[in-house]
């Protein structure tokens, strides 16, 4: 038996309505979301995927502003557009879209958003509330993971979640988000000596490396659900996944296609931070009387 596909498109239709209807209603009560989108130097990869961002924007109503800054570009002049940003009342998210240019220390960078605008969820004082479970801010990959399996009706308690990585981006507040969940949780990585007979154990198998075929049907147990974070662009050859998509489609019970459901529901997650970053904005204005 093959697996189910899992349809994106349609998982992040229904979302993005919602969020557009909820954008709707704020904006007819006076704050309407803005989110910044800085980025620095020419990746043309970065390229897309800022204007993939600022085109889901538009589609929800969300106001947005695209801040291209030259190569050069220092690490003061940098800090400096952060922290008028930061000031900024139209502006509810603050996204430096990574990776940064050599010179740049990104950490400080980080640092510099204001915690309540960081809608990716990289700064320590938001990373710091996820690990203890406080509300606030999701990281935008992770989150939208969870939402796809809640999506397609996968338990997710007391089941055994397997995710491959441990970047501070994907992998290791993935786990966190699984744990939330009541999952039982392990982390796979470069000096794991048997992947394969750790993956195996998984009823959810998370690929968050960034190495096209890492995953194949030798690393999955038949019927387990598995989600494809991958993002790999082979010289010449066309976007792919961690996962060798057509050997393992045919052992697990469910699975999601690259390019096609996390990359554009990690956009819808970053939709739905501005739209609650904006909303704390609204009533923290309400309650100064402002
Ligand atoms: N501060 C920051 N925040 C990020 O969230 C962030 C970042 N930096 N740097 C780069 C990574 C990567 N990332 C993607 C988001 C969506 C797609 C996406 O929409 N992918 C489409 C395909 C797009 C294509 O054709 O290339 C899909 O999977 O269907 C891909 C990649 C966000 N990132």
């Amino acid at each position: 038996m093959t697996a189910q596909i899992i349809n994106g498109k349609q998982i992040v239709a229904e979302y993005r309505d919602n969020i557009r209807r909820e954008v709707e209603a704020l904006t007819a009560a006076g704050t309407r979301p803005g989110l910044a989108v800085v980025i620095v130097g020419e990746d043309p990869a970065s390229q897309i995927y800022v204007n993939n961002k600022a085109k889901a924007c538009e589609q929800v109503g969300i106001y947005s502003e695209v801040h291209r800054l030259p190569e050069a570009t220092t690490q003061d002049e940098l800090v400096a557009l952060i922290e008028s940003l930061n000031r900024n009342a139209a502006v509810h998210g603050i996204l430096v879209q990574s990776p940064l240019p050599g010179h740049i220390n990104e950490e400080e960078v980080v640092d510099a958003i204001m915690p309540d605008k960081d809608v990716d969820c990289f700064h320590p004082v938001n990373v710091g509330n996820l690990a203890i479970g406080k509300p606030g801010m999701l990281p935008c990959t992770p989150a939208g993971v969870i939402e796809v399996l809640k999506y397609i009706g996968a338990d997710i308690a007391g089941k055994h979640a397997v995710v491959v990585g441990r970047s501070n981006i994907v992998g290791k507040p993935m786990a966190l988000l699984l744990l939330r969940e009541h999952a039982t949780v392990t982390i796979c990585h470069s000096r794991t000596p048997d992947l394969a007979a750790v993956t195996r154990q998984a009823d959810i198998l998370v690929a968050a490396v960034g190495r096209a075929n890492l995953i194949r049907a030798e690393h999955v147990k038949p019927g387990a659900v598995v989600i494809d974070v991958g993002m790999n662009r082979p010289e010449g050859g066309k976007l792919c996944g961690d996962v060798d998509f057509e050997a393992v489609k045919e052992v697990a019970g469910a699975i999601t296609p690259v390019p096609g459901t996390v990359g554009p529901m990690t956009i819808t997650m970053l939709l739905r931070n501005t739209l609650h970053a904006a909303r704390r904005a609204a009533g923290a204005q309400a309650a100064v009387g402002g």
